[in-house]
């Protein structure tokens, strides 16, 4: 396995002996000082630099154990919101709760729902408000419609939604206006209004103070559970918090948040990421927030041949941006200077061509030949990552390892997948942060077993920058603070 640390392939007896002093060091009882010995920079740069990922990884996860940072504290404080549970049936009996939910959901040519997941994800919340005797007015937005389009009303979740609640969901035909004042004005406790796509209005993107009021006069109070949407400053998200109080997170805005900041930021150690997707530039900010948290930190995907040529390596046809490799040196070395194991595939998958029937090889990552373009890692790398992975208690993946769209290069990104699902069975937390990666585990047929998928792709990968997202900010504080600050 190539990694951050120059990939030392002979190593001294010195700098073994040194790894295993630092690593005895940190499993040393604290009131012996053998923790704030291993922590020393020294001691980790050599547990490092010896290649023992497990060693390195056992210091570097005492270290911060010893130490939370202090942008984990900061991070866990965007989540002290008042959740919709802390609402009794006093708080909610006979009122109108303006609920924003995410049924983004993709529609085939016949406005079939073909992945009901965010509709089932909003249930929870609504199932609780009607519960309590409240009036639900729902709102969402669908697509990206530029004005009115017939083909982004929300009509057709109507009866996958009724179904999931059972009960019969009324929709109305606008999203203000005196025809669905009239509607909520006949709706009984415990139902729901479902209101037309709120992006119907071009003042819904650009948060328009009077359309968001508008809104807010619909209501008595306010639940965000649209996570999806949680990093959009619109109308519906953040602009209508203004005019309603309580303004509380949704359950499953609350999951999210317990997981992508909770989870990551204290997470049972030792914490893996793994991060691939195309483009290195696209995940920087994600790569240098998790390296300011993880142990180890598994890249794979389109990125690796940035870092691969930026260490020198031949890298024939493969995707590389010539202008990240400055980059891709600084991230190596942030690695190494903060004790995190970063590993790089070993092997890949090459293709001759960018297609699913493509002749293809496996080759050792520093053999890859003029004309040719990796699109996997290989078994070995599979290999490497697994014995990684089996030494964690919390995984967070975000990012494909090949080009999982064709069959021949999604090998990889399958095994990956696979290997969550055996490791969340083993009790170890696994979290799969939106975006192509959640297409994989579902492809592989282990999306349940996960510990978290986030319906969130953009969202989620804003969290995992360390960003705060609009959506949750502007909602009410807890009043309790939460034992984990
Ligand atoms: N080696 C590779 N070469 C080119 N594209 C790749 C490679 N590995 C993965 N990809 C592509 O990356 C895309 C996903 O990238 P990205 O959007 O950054 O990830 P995510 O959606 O998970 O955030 C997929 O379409 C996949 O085909
Ligand atoms: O599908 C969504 O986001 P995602 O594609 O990042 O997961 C959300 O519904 C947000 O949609 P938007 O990116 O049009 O604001």
């Amino acid at each position: 396995m190539a990694s951050a640390a120059a990939a030392p392939t002979s190593l001294s007896l010195a700098a073994r002996a040194a790894t295993r002093a630092a690593a005895a060091a940190a499993a040393t009882p604290l009131r012996r000082g053998g923790l704030a010995a291993a922590c020393q920079p020294a001691a980790r740069s050599l547990a490092f630099a010896a290649g023992d990922a497990r060693l390195a990884v056992h210091v570097a996860s005492r270290c911060r154990q010893a130490a939370p940072s202090a942008r984990g504290t900061r991070a866990m404080a965007t989540m002290a919101k008042k959740s919709v549970g802390d609402l009794t049936e006093a708080d909610l009996a006979g009122k109108r709760v303006f609920v924003r939910a995410d049924l983004n959901v993709p529609l085939d040519e016949n406005q079939n729902i073909t992945d009901d997941t965010r509709i089932r994800a909003a249930v929870p919340t609504i199932q609780y408000l009607i519960g309590k005797g409240a009036k639900v007015i729902l709102s969402s937005h669908l697509g990206r419609p530029k004005g009115v389009t017939p083909k982004f009303s929300l009509a057709p979740i109507v009866p996958r939604l009724s179904e999931l609640l059972g009960i019969q969901v009324q929709k109305a035909d606008d999203v203000i206006g005196p025809e669905v004042e009239k509607l909520v004005s006949a709706l009984p406790n415990g139902g729901v209004l479902l209101l037309e796509n709120v992006r119907f209005y071009k003042e819904e993107e650009k948060n328009d103070p009077e359309f968001a009021q508008k809104l807010a006069s619909l209501a008595d109070l306010y639940v965000n559970d649209a996570f999806g949407t949680a990093h959009r400053a619109h109308a519906s998200t953040e602009g209508v918090t203004k005019f309603l109080k309580p303004s509380v997170a949704g359950y499953l805005l609350q999951k999210e948040l317990d997981y992508l900041v909770g989870a990551v930021s204290s997470p049972k150690r030792p914490f893996a990421a793994i991060v691939g997707g195309s483009k290195v530039s696209s995940k920087i900010g994600v790569i240098e927030s998790l390296l300011e948290k993880c142990d180890i930190l598994l890249l794979g995907g389109g990125m690796i041949f940035t870092f691969y040529k930026a260490q020198g390596l031949s890298v024939g046809a493969s995707l590389v941006e010539e202008d990240k490799l400055e980059l891709a040196t600084s991230l190596l070395a942030k690695a190494k200077e903060k004790g995190v194991s970063l590993m790089l595939p070993t092997d890949v998958v090459i293709a001759d061509k960018f297609a699913p029937d493509a002749n293809s090889q496996t080759v050792p990552a520093s053999a890859i030949p003029d004309g040719w373009m990796g699109l996997d890692i290989g078994p070995d790398s599979v290999a490497s990552f697994n014995a990684a992975l089996d030494t964690t208690q919390t995984v967070i993946w975000n990012g494909p390892m090949g080009v999982f769209e064709f069959d021949k290069f999604a090998v990889g990104t399958e095994a990956v997948a696979k290997k969550l699902a055996e490791l969340s069975g083993k009790g170890v937390t696994t979290i799969i942060g939106g975006g192509d990666s959640v297409a994989a585990v579902e492809k592989v047929g282990v999306a349940d077993v996960m510990s978290h998928i986030s319906t969130g792709g953009g969202a989620s990968l804003e969290l995992l920058e360390g960003k705060e997202l609009p959506g949750v900010v502007a909602l009410d504080e807890a009043v309790v603070t939460r034992s984990k600050l």
